[in-house]
């Protein structure tokens, strides 16, 4: 895997119109740690999520993603867009999951993963189809390479998604709440894949409300509540043992 996979966030505000939905949200995590977000709805999860890839531009503060200017370059007076071009490239290294997995229906899981490595980085087609048989390997997919996404689970589509980000090498994943559409006896099999990728290291936001994968795996957890972070610490620590009431009254509801 490789360095930096950091991610270093002070003062980022955000609004849609008048409505503010980031409020000086500041983050710090380091090379390999994963951090869980949870929060009830409309709290601004999945907008800082976005944030953090790209999707969405923040409105002021200062964000560093693997340790180079996101969006933004720090100036005195001013903050600098980062060029177009300079983004997409510091986007390759981030990867992101989405809760409706959404792969590409008229490819193959194979051609899925391979998309990314050809189409964007111009990788040579026999090595992204090697390395899309290892990833779907890796996944416990071996085999599954021809199918459609319509021929998967929804926990099979969700471990191609996860390899298809795999594939562009990112330093960072992301998991926007990855395993909220799946029937309920598929949830494991995504969270283990999960776990796998926690326990080699690579850098992990999920937002999730799956609590058990939050205490065992995550390192950190960050409690959001209407754009502000609320309360953040040892996963275990605030689950067990929350110092804010209004993370009290939360986990008093979905644990
Ligand atoms: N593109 C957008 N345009 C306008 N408002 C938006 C947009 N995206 C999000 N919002 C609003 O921002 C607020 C935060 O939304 P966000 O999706 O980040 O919350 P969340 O905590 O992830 O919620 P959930 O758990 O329901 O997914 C909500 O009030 C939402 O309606």
């Amino acid at each position: 895997m490789r360095a930096d996979g950091t991610i270093y966030a002070r003062s980022i505000r955000k609004a849609f119109g008048s409505k503010p939905v980031l409020k000086d949200i500041d983050v710090d995590i380091a090379s390999g740690e994963v951090c869980c977000i949870i929060g009830p709805s409309g709290s601004g999860k999945s907008t800082l999520l976005r944030c953090l890839n790209g999707l969405e531009t923040v409105d002021s503060g200062v964000l560093k993603v693997n340790g180079e200017h996101f969006g933004y370059d720090e100036t005195p007076a001013a903050y600098h867009a980062v060029s177009r071009k300079r983004l997409a490239e510091q986007r390759t290294r981030i990867g992101m999951v989405f809760q409706q997995f959404n792969l590409f229906p008229n490819m193959t899981a194979q051609e899925n993963i391979m998309a990314g490595p050809v189409l964007v980085k111009g990788a040579d087609k026999r090595q992204a189809a090697t390395q899309a048989q290892e990833l779907l390997a890796s996944v416990g997919l071996r085999g599954f390479g021809d199918c459609y996404p319509a021929q998967l689970s929804g926990g099979q589509q969700q471990r191609v998604a996860i390899a298809r980000s795999l594939a562009m090498d990112p330093q960072i994943m992301l998991f926007d709440e990855p395993t909220s559409a799946l029937d309920p006896e598929k949830v494991g099999e995504v969270l283990a894949v999960m776990q796998d990728l926690a326990r080699k290291g690579m850098t992990m936001v999920v937002v999730t409300h799956e609590m058990n994968f939050a205490r065992e795996v995550s390192d950190s957890l960050l409690f959001m509540d209407d754009g502000c972070v609320v309360e953040r610490g040892d996963a275990r620590e605030v689950l067990g043992n929350p110092q804010e009431g209004r993370t009290q009254a939360f986990l008093e509801k979905v644990l």
